[in-house]
């Protein structure tokens, strides 16, 4: 059998710098897939060096080997926080708005990949499938191609992938696809960011596209196809009966009395829309006073790429923001909104879950969203609750049976929230089967096996 090589920006290593919840679904979903699998997981420890000397970390942890690096204050700087989250992130989100185009990040990426590149090429045995995760890296495959190595290699893109009107606006775009060129397998999270791909190779690089995905272009054959990454079903589902999470229900069912509780769990990015949940659920609470103190909204948002300024914008609006509500609508025995800073580990998240009437996850663009997977697996089959989703979640292509509705509208999460409340339990059980069934089925395994039965070839 194949040796798996991961390489990711974030490995979920014991050692790397991350409070719970912060990591995100990348760290999630990867240690589920390589947990059986012999192989490697290489990448940033998340920890800053005075100077990197190419030491390597290497550990063994539930499983799952792992090899990471350290990197300097300015690499930290131009590649993870400037070029990767100030530049792709917010474009890749379609937020032209906020990226930032700066030379200094460009050339941080580009060294970064580099030297990820020379410290993994030394890793990869003959027979190695390698698979390469997301924004951060790009043009990875490439470098290693560079240095010799022949494997299957593949990428997969975490993230939406912009239409081509605003992939256009970055600098040295045709640079950065050409480097994917050399990948075996390109995976996106849904058809839609795959067509955008698609676009993209025939109107500006003049490749062409067969049917099944195989890309032609510059002389070169890539597979591009749609790889929708899941929850680990198994993992999660014995996790909802675990003493934390029942520990997690029961406090938040004693503290919450007769109220149904809408819940939002999120890392504290903007593309996640959380502005606009509370305006929405601020519009609810406005329109409906008889039904005000029967409801209480749970945020939950461990803080994110702090040392980004956008982040820390964002988390300030927050604060006012949900001090306005509560100010304006709090009684002395009822707060509208509990915003909490801070991550839970998943065990708990999944008794917060099976608690909470209501799941209103709203993002403005998001490559999947795993927290709503979760929701759904969380349930209790008897009385299952209500997920209200964004349509620009990548997961809303799967979980069809969800309450869609567009973030930008005030109105539509309102009527989402008061058409929850009232949905008869008939309806929340055959809308709740649906998308339980996708998310037990299309669950993280099943992602992982489609992605590397294609890598094989
Ligand atoms: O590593 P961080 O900078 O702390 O960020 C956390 C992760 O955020 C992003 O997650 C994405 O991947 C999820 C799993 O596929 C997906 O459900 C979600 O929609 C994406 O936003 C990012 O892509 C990861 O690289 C980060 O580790
Ligand atoms: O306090 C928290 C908040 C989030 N998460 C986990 O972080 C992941 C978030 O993944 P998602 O795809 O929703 O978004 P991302 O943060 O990767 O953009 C999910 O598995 C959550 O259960 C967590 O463990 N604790």
């Amino acid at each position: 059998m194949s040796r798996l090589i991961v390489i990711s920006n974030r490995v979920s290593a014991p050692k790397a710098k991350s409070a719970a919840g912060a990591q995100g679904g990348l760290a999630v979903a990867l240690s589920a897939a390589l947990r059986e699998n012999r192989g490697i997981w290489f990448g940033w420890s998340g920890n800053e060096t005075e100077q990197y000397e190419g030491k390597l970390d290497m550990q063994r942890h539930d499983g799952v080997t792992t090899v990471t690096i350290d990197l300097e204050r300015q690499d930290i700087d131009e590649y993870y926080n400037g070029y990767a989250n100030r530049t792709l992130w917010p474009l890749f989100h379609y937020r032209i708005d906020l990226a930032e185009y700066e030379r200094t990040f460009g050339s941080g990426y580009e060294r970064v990949n580099e030297l990820f590149a020379e410290a993994a090429a030394p890793l990869i045995e003959p027979d190695d499938l390698v698979w390469i995760h997301d924004y951060h890296m790009i043009p990875l495959g490439k470098m290693l191609r560079d240095r010799g190595i022949k494997n299957r290699i593949g990428f997969f893109l975490h993230i939406p992938w912009p239409p081509t009107r605003l992939f256009v606006s970055l600098p040295y775009h045709e640079r950065l696809v050409r480097t994917m060129l050399d990948y075996d397998v390109i995976g996106f999270q849904t058809q839609e960011w795959l067509e955008s791909f698609v676009h993209y190779i025939e109107k500006e690089l003049g490749g062409t596209v067969d049917a099944d995905g195989t890309v032609h272009c510059e002389g070169k054959t890539v597979l591009a196809r749609a790889f929708p990454i899941g929850v680990d079903f198994d993992e999660f589902t014995a996790a909802t009966k675990s003493p934390e999470a029942k520990a997690a229900h029961d406090q938040l069912k004693a503290s919450s009395l007769d109220k149904k509780v809408l819940i939002g769990v999120d890392r504290l990015d903007y593309s996640k829309g959380v502005e606009e949940r509370f305006h929405g659920y601020e519009r609810f609470l406005t329109r409906n006073p008889d039904q005000r103190e029967d409801v209480v909204l749970l945020q939950i948002a461990p803080p994110s790429r702090g040392e980004v300024h956008t982040y820390r914008e964002i988390r300030e609006r927050l604060e006012t923001l949900s001090g306005h509500i509560n100010g304006a609508f709090a009684e002395v025995d009822w707060v509208p909104i509990r915003y909490v800073n801070q991550g839970y580990p998943r065990a708990a998240l999944a008794g917060l879950y099976r608690a909470s009437a209501i799941a209103l996850i709203t993002p403005l663009r998001d490559g999947m969203n795993l927290v709503a997977k979760e929701y759904v697996a969380a349930q209790d089959p008897d009385d299952p609750g209500v997920l209200i989703l964004s349509r620009f979640a990548g997961a809303a292509l799967q979980l069809k049976d969800a309450l869609l509705i567009n973030p930008y509208s005030n109105d539509e999460i309102a009527e989402a929230i008061a058409q929850a409340l009232a949905m008869p339990l008939a309806e929340r059980k055959r809308r709740w089967q649906s998308m339980y069934e996708n998310v037990r089925d299309e669950d993280v395994i099943w992602w992982r096996h489609d992605f590397v039965d294609a890598l094989k070839g």
